[in-house]
Order: structure tokens, then sequence, then C-alpha cells
């Protein structure tokens, strides 16, 4: 049996300042839009982001998760402070088994970072631009194979304070647990998501019914399609299902870092998809910060597009 994978990318044409091989650009773009469309996931090697740095984040989270609960809250979230900035665990009844520390922009005043281990704080201030840059070439990478100018996300979503970072732990799944989620499926609703995971695996893609296990490289970051670009492209990128699944006997840790919108960006299928093509919208019109919201509360798909004549189109 062929074990599936999904798409690899090299971006280490898109590293350049100025310029990097046309054609070779050129190939990469293609596959991600096949990535895009098959998958709504694909991943990146050559992105930029410091190898040992990654290393040294994963090192420190370990240290961090393994510490007693009583130490990990003191960086529990600022009450009210949005959406929970710091330390969480997941309440022991939900199906999902993990804890997470949460962060904004380090510019942000909400961010609430462990004291300890001393070096962590600094680690995760320094992982976030390293991550909001490699986000802004995967975004003008996906405007282009999108058929976009390569600023049109860029310009369509200029205000960077709803990205979050997240650095996740999953507790090890024991032999004869009838519970191993870690995350069970779900999609993302931002715009796009970059992961690192650790050597232990977990996270799987749903393709056609079919879970797909991203198999781990220390090089390679997966990059996947939110709700976001799925609805202002009219299906023709998929934001993708997946999960983590818990291994037995060994305990996960990962790094997300989700691209966004701003919450007050109003979001909607967007005319080149619409209009200029004529297809009729599948999604009708929302503020990004309702949505956010929706999803918080429960796991619905965007919006679709009413067929009353009481509906906004
Ligand atoms: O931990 C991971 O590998 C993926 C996390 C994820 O899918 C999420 O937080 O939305
Ligand atoms: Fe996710």
């Amino acid at each position: 049996m062929v074990t599936q994978s999904i798409p690899t990318v090299d971006l280490s044409p898109f590293g350049h300042e100025n310029g990097g091989d046309e054609a070779v650009k050129k190939r990469a773009i293609e596959e991600v839009g096949r990535a895009c469309s098959e998958y709504g996931f694909f991943q990146v090697v050559n992105h930029g982001v410091p190898l040992g740095l990654l290393a040294r984040a994963l090192e420190l989270s370990q240290l961090f998760f393994d510490y007693p609960l009583e130490e990990k809250l003191k960086a529990s979230p600022i009450p009210g402070a949005p959406p929970s900035l710091g330390y969480t665990k997941q309440i022991e009844h939900l199906t999902d088994n993990n804890e997470y520390i949460l962060m904004f922009t380090p510019e942000s005043s909400f961010n609430v970072y462990p004291e300890n281990p001393p070096e962590y704080r600094e680690v995760l201030r320094e992982m976030f631009p390293h991550f909001k840059k490699i986000a802004l070439i995967v975004e003008s990478i996906i405007s282009q194979c999108l058929g976009l100018p390569p600023n049109f996300l860029r310009d369509y979503n200029n205000i960077r304070t709803w990205d979050v970072m997240a650095a996740l732990h999953y507790t090890p799944a024991t032999d004869g647990d009838d519970n191993v989620s870690g995350q069970s499926e779900h999609k993302d609703s931002n715009c796009i998501s970059f992961v690192y995971q650790d050597d232990v695996g977990g996270l799987e893609v749903n393709k056609d019914g079919k879970w797909i296990p991203i198999t781990p490289n220390e090089g390679t970051l997966v990059v996947n399609i939110g709700d976001v670009i799925q609805v202002l492209s009219n299906d023709k990128f998929k934001s993708a299902t997946h999960r983590v699944v818990r291994p037995i006997g060994k305990s996960r840790n990962s790094y997300a870092f989700f691209y966004n919108v701003d919450g007050e960006k109003w979001v909607e299928p967007l005319p080149q998809f619409t209009e200029a093509v004529g297809e009729p919208p599948k999604y009708r019109g929302f503020f990004y910060k309702e949505y956010a919201l929706l999803r918080l509360k429960n796991r619905e798909e965007p919006p679709a597009r009413k067929l009353s004549y009481a509906s906004k189109f």
C-alpha cells in the first residue's frame, strides 16, 4: 500500500530580498496551488525560521509543561484579556487532552509569559516575528496561486494584531485509553496556519474521508489553509479538516502560528471568484470577530449562503 503524504514545497527562492529564480518560483507557486485545492495542506522546507531556535523552543516547552500545575498556573491569563493569552489547560472532561500557552505579537501588553524556565519568555518572543515573516511570504504565494496580484492578500489583510502563536503540549495516551484525542477534528477559522511539531507525530489531515498522518521532519513547517481563505476564494481553496492523535506513551509538543485577519475585517467571497466568473457566492459576508466568537462557542462551518430571498444576496 502506498502511504499518501502532503506535498512539500521548497521556499528557498522566495527568501531573497531581490528576487530568486523566477522559473523556480513559478513552479513552487503552482505546487502550492495544487496542494491548497487538493489537500488544503502542504509542508515547506528552507522556510527561513532558524532550526536551532525551533528545537530550543520545543525543549523549553517540554521543561515548562513538565512543571507541576501550580507553577504553570502562574502564567494564567489576565481575566477578561482577549483571547485567554498565557497558560491554559483544557478542562478535564473535554474530549481534547492538551494544554497550551497563547501569545499575541511580543509588542502586546496582554501577553502573559511563564517565569520559568527563565529563557522561555525570550525564546517565545523571538519565535513570533519569524513566523510572521514566513506567513507574509506564504500569503504572497497564495495570492499568486489564486491568480491575484502578489500583494493582494497583504493589502486586504494589513492589520496584524489578531495573529496568535500557541505552544501546545499533549499528554501521552496510555495503552487501552479509550480517548486518544489531542485535538478532535476541526478546521482552523483564521487565514493561514503554520505548525512545527516535534518528532513524535500525531497530526493528521483528512482527505476524501481518509486520515493522512503528517510525518514530522525537523526541517519542515506544516502549512494549512483556514476558513478565511476558503470563504474569500469561494471554495477554490479548502480549509482542511485535521486532528491531533495522542501517541501512546509519548508526550508531544508543537507550535502553531495562526496568521489571522483583524476582527473588524469584513470577509466574503471576492468578486474575482464570483461575479467575474459567473459563480454565485457560497458564503454570506461576516465580520471576522463575529465568526471568531461563533467558532469559540461551537465548531460551526462558515455561514453558508442562505437560499432565501431575505438573505444578503
Ligand atoms: O498541534 C498540532 O500539531 C496542531 C494544532 C492545531 O491543529 C490547532 O491548534 O489548531
Ligand atoms: Fe488546527
